[in-house]
This record gives C-alpha cells, sequence and structure tokens, in this order.
C-alpha cells in the first residue's frame, strides 16, 4: 500500500441513509463498507448528523466549565475505583491529561448537584441528549456489522440494546511546555464494543495502522470518530481489529475530546457466534464475563489484557 492509502476512511451516516429499509442493497453497501473498515482499520470518522454539531458545541461548553472548576470541587468527584469514572487528575503518568466520567443518568443529576450546588441550567439535558444519541448511533453501527458479516440473527437474539450499557467520558489535554513530552494519552486498546469520540476541533488522535504506522485522524468539525474495542474482537472471534490509538498534542489550544464507550452490561458473556468459528478462524478467546474480566484489567494497560485473560 503507498503513502495516499494511509488515511482514516470516512463514511456518511446521513438522515437518509439510516432510515433506509434494511433490506435494500443500498443498505448493505453502507453496512460492508462499515464491517470491512472495522477490519482493516478499526476505527473510521463518521459524518452522523443525528449528533449535530450545534449539540456538540454545547456539550463542550459545558464540558470546558467542568474542567474549570477549582481543583478541590473536582476532586469531590473522585470515585474508589476506575470502573465507576469519576474525576482522574493529571498524574506523572499522564500528566497533559484529565478526565471525568460521569456514568448514567443518575450519576449525571448527582454530579450537577455536587459541582454546581446552584445549578447548571442545561447540564443533565445535554449530557443525557448526547448519551442517548451516541447510543442509538452505537447500535446502529453493531447491527451494520453483524448483519454484515453473516450473523444479523445473533445481533436480534443478543437483544443488544438490553445488554449494552453506553458510558460518556470527557477528557482535557493541557498543551505541553517547552520540552515536555506532548503525549497526552499513552497507547492503547479500548476496553469497550465500540467506542465514539467526537472533540472540539483541535486534533491530536492517532492510531497505529496494521502496517504499523502511526497516522494523525484528522476529525472534520462536527464529525465524530468510531473505533473498534477488544469486546467486539472477541465477539467477532477476531474478524474486527481494536487498533492501538493515542493522543499527541501540538498547536497553541488545549484539547477536549468526549467519549462515549459502550460496554456489555454486568454479568453478559461474551462468546462469538459459532458460525464465525471454522478453520481459518479458529477460537480466539473462551467464553467470558466482560464485566468480571474489566473488574480485573481494567487498570491493566497492556494491549494484551484479553488475550492474556481470556485467550484460547
Ligand atoms: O481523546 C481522545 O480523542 C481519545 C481518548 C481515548 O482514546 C480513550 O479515552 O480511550
Ligand atoms: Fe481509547
Amino acid at each position: 500500500m503507498g503513502e495516499a492509502a494511509e488515511e482514516i476512511p470516512s463514511i456518511v451516516l446521513s438522515g437518509e441513509v439510516v432510515e433506509l429499509d434494511r433490506e435494500s442493497e443500498e443498505w448493505k453497501v453502507v453496512a460492508k463498507k462499515v464491517r470491512e473498515v472495522c477490519e482493516t482499520w478499526g476505527c473510521f470518522v463518521v459524518e452522523y448528523d443525528k449528533i449535530p454539531i450545534e449539540l456538540q458545541e454545547e456539550l463542550f461548553e459545558t464540558t470546558k466549565d467542568m474542567f474549570d472548576l477549582p481543583e478541590e470541587t473536582k476532586l469531590k468527584y473522585k470515585k474508589a475505583t476506575p470502573k465507576d469514572g469519576g474525576y482522574v487528575v493529571s498524574n506523572p503518568f499522564i500528566p497533559l491529561y484529565e478526565s471525568f466520567g460521569v456514568y448514567g443518568e443518575d450519576e449525571v443529576r448527582a454530579f450537577e448537584k455536587l459541582m454546581w450546588p446552584r445549578g447548571k441550567p442545561g447540564f443533565c439535558e445535554v449530557q443525557i441528549s448526547v448519551t442517548a444519541k451516541m447510543l442509538e448511533l452505537n447500535l446502529l453501527l453493531l447491527r451494520m456489522i453483524f448483519e454484515s458479516i453473516g450473523v444479523g440473527d445473533f445481533y436480534n437474539s443478543k437483544a443488544m440494546d438490553d445488554n449494552i450499557v453506553g458510558r460518556l467520558r470527557a477528557h482535557k489535554y493541557k498543551l505541553p511546555k517547552e520540552n515536555q513530552d506532548p503525549i497526552g494519552l499513552k497507547p492503547h486498546v479500548d476496553k469497550t464494543i465500540l467506542t465514539i469520540l467526537c472533540q472540539n476541533s483541535v486534533q491530536g488522535l492517532e492510531v497505529l495502522t496494521k502496517q504499523g504506522n502511526w497516522i494523525p485522524i484528522n476529525i472534520p468539525r462536527g464529525a465524530l470518530v468510531v473505533i473498534v474495542g477488544d469486546a467486539l474482537e472477541a465477539w467477532t472471534n477476531g474478524r474486527l481489529h481494536p487498533p492501538k490509538h493515542r493522543v499527541v498534542m501540538s498547536g497553541d489550544k488545549e484539547r477536549y475530546s468526549c467519549g462515549f464507550f459502550a460496554i456489555p452490561k454486568d454479568g453478559v458473556t461474551i462468546e462469538a457466534p459459532p458460525e464465525l468459528v471454522d478453520n481459518d478462524y479458529p477460537l480466539r478467546y473462551r467464553p467470558f464475563v466482560y464485566s468480571e474480566y474489566l473488574a480485573k484489567h481494567i487498570a491493566n494497560v497492556s494491549f494484551d489484557a484479553l488475550k492474556i485473560y481470556a485467550g484460547v
């Protein structure tokens, strides 16, 4: 492959595409494209008008306000385990990074009261609206992927909408000081089914291609990025590729991003459908309860965490 091929593919999921008849050829063509880029790249840019730029701008306004709170207020939202999100303070390992994971509607409301005792108009509505729309997009993509691999029934029988939970996490990346390492987030593989990211127009996300090159993911204003996580790699018996990615800071503006991390609900077992296990694709992972894997390995940054836990 030449240099020109090294650009993250982009897919348009306009209103018309979303409304397509699931049996139509047009739907199948888009589904195939989504599946193929998830196999070869493990990530892609998506233009999705149901999460418009205006909504993203509102989200980033409140996101900035979150991080602008006094440190002692932010520290009130520290959680005991990373699984529950909470406020993650920048530390020597990731000095440019801090994040807020506020997971679920009740938490969003509790968070508002804790951070802004006099209230923060619009905060909960935006968080809840973005989460719901991201979940919808996540389910749409999963349907496309499973149907296109030829196991649409698996998607239906698994009642994905009942078995998946989505969590919204906000990140802030400071600018590096002179001579400071510009790494905002170290290379990692997401422990998710799919991750969907949006950013405040400041680039910095990079992905490691299968050819072994780190390349920037240029996210056009208003677009989103979708990244395959290790749960989906296991669920498709290794057909989809969970790519290593990182954040590298440059330029003169701080970066904010919001990620929607879809994971199986507590107690859900990940087991590849039998149709996806054959001589070309021998079973990669034993069936395992995803929440048990996460509880044990959430802080394990090894790229092989899943292989170590459930590899056959
Ligand atoms: O900020 C970003 O764009 C990437 C965040 C990320 O990769 C993660 O939180 O897993
Ligand atoms: Fe990630």
